[in-house]
């Protein structure tokens, strides 16, 4: 199996009545056994196109001719756009490296990168320090109309045009098609100067899209197997799809069930810590996946990301001693026996003789496993998830997984996943303070 889950640690009964009741989560078990036929009936309907999409591979042809294009001859590709229109595709390519502390890329094609924040001060430098010449761009949004994106693309495409290059040369779109009545100011822009674009799927949502277009075109461009990654996405599916076996023996379902029982127990903060540096974009996409699909009608809890072992040495101290507050779920990678051995006569002279002749890895296994074991002493509520390799298939099957339990935690609490209204309005108002101009 692709992922093992225990939900043990974070049972009442097994830690001293400081868990979550197993009452609690029999309950949610039982919400969620129903919920999984919801998700079936909405895949036959069609209404939840997510559930389908791992099957699919006739985008595959269109996605890797334009990541060739991106790459042919590039000595950069530039991602621009926010949220979901960002975050799957750096989940993705943090497996080839992308922003893993202190390695950047360092393998052979361009140099990636995604400008997911507006920072005047970044994107100046940005375009001042790129080689547009053999730089390309991808500007994503599925409404095609995120002020943050639609800013970045008109600095782009001034900067291309003084340069004396073609817009239609170096820019790629991907967004919905246009709708009646609305506009799409990406397409807007860019169609005229002929930039090819990619078509967003339609019935999947930002922060629901890693496994589109979205996030398998960075992919594609990385080198990385898109095959594979929904392959992986599709075997967490697969037993839902069945239905033959009951709740409690889907990992995704007891996920869920355990992540709905600690929201009704009072649990206001939801932590995910990742032991791999490849991992640290997954737990910000998760981040924005949980609040987004789960803060509303005031339910929802706070998510905090967190990577193992670095974060221990900042964060830990609250989770073991502070607020009883908390759910946690550790990630842990099949990292034991990898990395550089430690020689036992260092070892010997650091007065650490059970360092010698381990790996790093040896390590970063032994800590995970602690922090977890240390949180359920202190009667903090945690559940482990290991993966058993960190490659495409398994990075989609972890995706797919917080997908889903996102969605059926959703439904158990009677939140709908799938929007974000309060953001919306944010979005207008800033546009109008900056036409205003009360943004200074
Ligand atoms: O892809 P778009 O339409 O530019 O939206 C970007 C992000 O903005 C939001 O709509 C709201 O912040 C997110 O849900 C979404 O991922």
């Amino acid at each position: 199996m692709a992922l093992r889950q225990s939900i043990e640690q974070a049972m009442g009964n097994t830690m001293g009545g400081a868990g979550i009741p197993r009452t609690a989560i029999e309950a949610a078990l039982s919400v969620t056994e129903t919920e999984l036929q919801r998700l079936r009936d909405e895949e036959a309907s069609g209404k939840l196109a997510l559930l389908a999409l791992p099957d699919e591979t006739g985008d595959f042809e269109a996605i890797e001719k334009t990541a060739r294009a991106l790459r042919d001859g590039a000595s950069d590709v530039v991602f621009l756009g926010t949220g979901g229109s960002s975050l799957g595709g750096q989940t993705l390519a943090q497996l080839a490296d992308y922003m893993v502390p202190g390695l950047g890329r360092l393998a052979d094609g361009p140099r990636i990168h995604f400008f997911d924040n507006l920072d005047p001060a970044t994107f100046g430098r940005g375009l001042e320090a790129l080689p547009l010449a053999t730089t390309r761009f991808v500007a994503i949004s599925k409404s095609g109309s995120t002020g943050e994106t639609l800013m970045q693309t008109m600095a782009v495409m001034r900067a291309l045009s003084d340069a004396g290059l073609k817009i239609g040369e170096h820019v790629f779109g991907l967004s919905e098609p246009r709708k009646e009545n609305t506009r799409n100011a990406l397409r807007d822009l860019l169609e005229p100067e002929g930039a090819p674009f990619l078509e967003h799927h339609t019935g999947i949502g930002g922060r629901y899209s890693a496994l589109t277009n979205v996030g398998l075109l960075p992919a594609a461009v990385m080198g990385l197997d898109i095959a594979a990654i929904r392959r992986g996405a599709a075997s967490v599916y697969a037993p839902i799809r069945a239905g033959e076996l009951p709740a409690r023996d889907i990992p995704v379902a007891n996920g869920a069930a355990l992540m709905t029982a600690a929201a009704l127990e009072g649990k206001a903060v939801c932590v995910t810590m990742a032991y791999a540096d490849r991992l640290e974009r997954f737990t910000r996409w998760w981040v924005q996946l949980w609040a987004e699909s789960l803060g509303k009608d005031g339910k929802g809890s706070q998510p905090v990301a967190a990577i193992g072992p670095v974060d221990q040495h900042s964060q830990l101290q609250l989770y073991l001693a502070g607020p009883n507050d908390k759910i946690f779920t550790v990630i842990t990678t099949d990292c034991a026996g990898k990395g550089p051995k430690i020689d036992a006569a260092l070892a010997e002279k650091a007065g650490e003789p059970g360092f010698a002749g381990k790996t790093i890895g040896d390590l970063v296994a032994a800590q995970g496993r602690a922090t977890a074991d240390t949180l359920a002493h202190n009667h903090r509520p945690t559940r482990t998830i290991h993966v058993d390799r960190l490659d495409e298939e398994h990075l989609g099957a972890l995706m797919m997984h917080f997908m889903l339990e996102t969605i059926l935690t959703g439904y158990a609490l009677g939140i709908d996943p799938f929007d974000q209204p309060a953001v919306e309005e944010g979005k207008v108002l800033a546009k109008q303070y900056l036409v205003e101009g009360a943004g200074a």
